[in-house]
This record gives C-alpha cells, structure tokens and sequence, in this order.
C-alpha cells in the first residue's frame, strides 16, 4: 500500500500507472511541467491534486515515479536533491538507464540507495494524459536496473509496485539494457522516423501517400511517436546506437547488392531468415504473455 503516491510527468506512462495503481494508492499527487496537461489529469480523475512544482509535490510522499522525458531527469534530480526524504522510495520509467545512472551520479554524488531505476518495456506512439491507460502493463516485462548498494527494501516496493500494475518485473545491469534497447526499440524508431520523412518529402512532390496501405502504416506507426522523447532517448543511448545504425546501414548494402546483381537464390534465402526471424519473436511473445 501506497500513501501518496507523487507521479512526475502525467503523461502515456505517469498516467496509466495512476490509473492502475487507483486501488493501492491513498492519494495521487500529479506533478507536470505542463499546467493544461495537469488540468486534464484533474478533471479526468487520474490525479487527485495536481503541482507544477515538483518540490511541492513530493511533500509527504512515500512513493515517486518519475516519468518525463530522460533529458529532464537530470535537472528534476538537482530540483529534488534538497528535498529528497530517506524514508520515500523513487523509482523512474524512462527509457535509457545508463544516462539515468549517471544523472544521479552527477547529481548526488552516488546513485541514492532508494532510488530504483526502471522501464516498464510497454508503451504507445500515443503521448499525453488522454492516453493513459490502465492496462497498459498488463503481461508486459518491467526491467529494473538496482545498482550493488541499492537498498532492499526500496527494490522489493519498486517489484511490488510494478507487479501489482499487471507487469512482469526482471532485473539487468543498465549498460546491457541499453544495448538490448538500442536494437529492439531505439534503432526501429529510427528507421521508421527515417522512412516516414523520406517519403513525406516525395509525397509533397508526388501524392504518394494515396497509394500508402498496411504495409507502410505498419512499418511507421511508431513513427507518430513524440519526436521530443526520442530526441532524448537517440542522445543518451548515442553509442549503442550508432553501432547499430552502421550495422543496418552495411545490411542494406548487402541487400541492395543481392537486387542490383538479381542474385535470386541469395535473396530468397535473406527473406526467408528474416520471415524465421519474426516468426521466432513472434512465438517467444505469445508464450510471454501465456
Ligand atoms: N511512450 C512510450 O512508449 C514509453 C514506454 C516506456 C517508457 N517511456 C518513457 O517514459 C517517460 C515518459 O514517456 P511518456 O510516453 O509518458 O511521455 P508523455 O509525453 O506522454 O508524458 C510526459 C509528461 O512529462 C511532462 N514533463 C516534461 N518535462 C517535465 C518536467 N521537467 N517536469 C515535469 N513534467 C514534465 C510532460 O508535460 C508530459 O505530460 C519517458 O522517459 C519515456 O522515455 C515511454
Ligand atoms: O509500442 C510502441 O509504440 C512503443 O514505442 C513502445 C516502446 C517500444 O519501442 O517498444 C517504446 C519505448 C519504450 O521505452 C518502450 C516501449
């Protein structure tokens, strides 16, 4: 059981952890940057109080998550350090961990014991409180990344925490979690960003988009996503990424070689690794969610 539960950044994330977390919470104190968004999280019932300070709004809280943008969480840490309390366990949801890991370092000297970096791996091209929602962590791994002197008894909240939401909590050191990230999430988002700006350019000229179907929005849904969240998260994971980025950019070559040579047998046999490929993902998810 929660107290007051203080969430900085009322958004997709902060919001459908409100919701779901309604029923273990005694109050629900909403802390945003963004006065219209936190009037919204207000009138919809997903806060009970909302704060644009978040000093103020983690008065008396024994539980905070902070869900903003990774490139804020530097300049909330010194915004809180005066007023960080032994007795409350912090916990964050951003998408890269290493730079979340070295804020705190920057900021208090050493990663604070009660202070549990995590991700919840779920989410949506969708952003702001509207689109919160609570089953969002249904079935969906959460990876936390404790540090060797992380309190106990903050990391087992933090587990509890998200399990109650619906999720399935694992544990990682955060330099492999940005690896892992960088190819299944960051590096797909910037494909997809790159090929929707690509073709929205020929469109302006050539009316392409009309003739846009399944394929196209499949592959650049995520492409709708906030372009200030992935600015954050391309900058803080920039290694990882860019060795990925190389990686797909030779893998390309190679395809286009094998179209150029119409080197039919060779083609196939790309495709049909790659078709393996998802269908093995596709099964490994099914089973997760079994
Ligand atoms: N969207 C996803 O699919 C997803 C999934 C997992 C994790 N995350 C991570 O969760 C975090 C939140 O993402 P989201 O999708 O909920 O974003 P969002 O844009 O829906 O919500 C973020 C909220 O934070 C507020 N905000 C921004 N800067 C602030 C500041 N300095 N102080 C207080 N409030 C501030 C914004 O006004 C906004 O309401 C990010 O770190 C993101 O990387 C996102
Ligand atoms: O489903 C989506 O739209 C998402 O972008 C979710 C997604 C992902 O890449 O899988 C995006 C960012 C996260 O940090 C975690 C999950």
């Amino acid at each position: 059981m929660i107290r007051r539960f203080c969430i900085i950044g009322v958004g997709l994330i902060g919001g459908s952890a409100a919701l779901r977390a309604r029923g273990f919470c005694g109050e629900i104190i909403g802390v945003d940057a963004d006065p219209a968004n936190l009037d919204r999280a207000e009138a919809l019932g997903v806060v009970d109080r909302g704060r644009v300070d978040p000093e103020q709004g983690v008065e008396g809280a024994d539980f905070v998550l902070i869900a903003t943008p990774v490139g804020t969480i530097e300049p909330l840490f010194r915004r809180l350090r005066p007023v960080w309390r032994p007795e409350c366990v912090y916990t964050d949801a951003g998408s890269t961990k290493g730079s979340v890991v070295d804020a705190a370092r920057r900021v208090f000297g050493k990663v604070p014991s009660n202070f549990i970096p995590g991700h919840p791996i779920a989410g949506a091209e969708r952003s702001g409180v509207e689109a919160a929602d609570a089953s969002l962590f249904e079935g969906k791994r959460v990876i936390l990344t404790p540090l060797p002197d992380s309190a106990p008894d903050a990391l087992a909240r933090v587990g509890e925490f998200w399990t109650y939401l619906g999720a399935k909590v694992e544990r990682m050191e955060a330099e492999r979690h940005d690896e892992v990230l960088a190819a299944t999430s960051h590096l797909p988002h910037v494909l997809a960003f790159t090929l929707a700006r690509m073709l929205g350019r020929k469109d302006e000229q050539a009316e392409i988009f009309r003739y846009a179907a399944g394929g196209f929005r499949d592959f650049t849904r995520i492409a709708s996503s906030d372009p200030r969240m992935w600015l954050d998260i391309c900058r803080a994971n920039r290694e990882p990424l860019l060795e990925l980025l190389a990686e797909y950019e030779a893998a390309l070559r190679e395809v286009a070689g094998l179209i150029r040579n119409d080197d039919a047998g060779r083609l196939y046999a790309c495709f049909s690794e790659a078709r393996s490929a998802r269908e093995k993902f596709l099964q490994l998810t099914e089973n997760n969610h079994a």
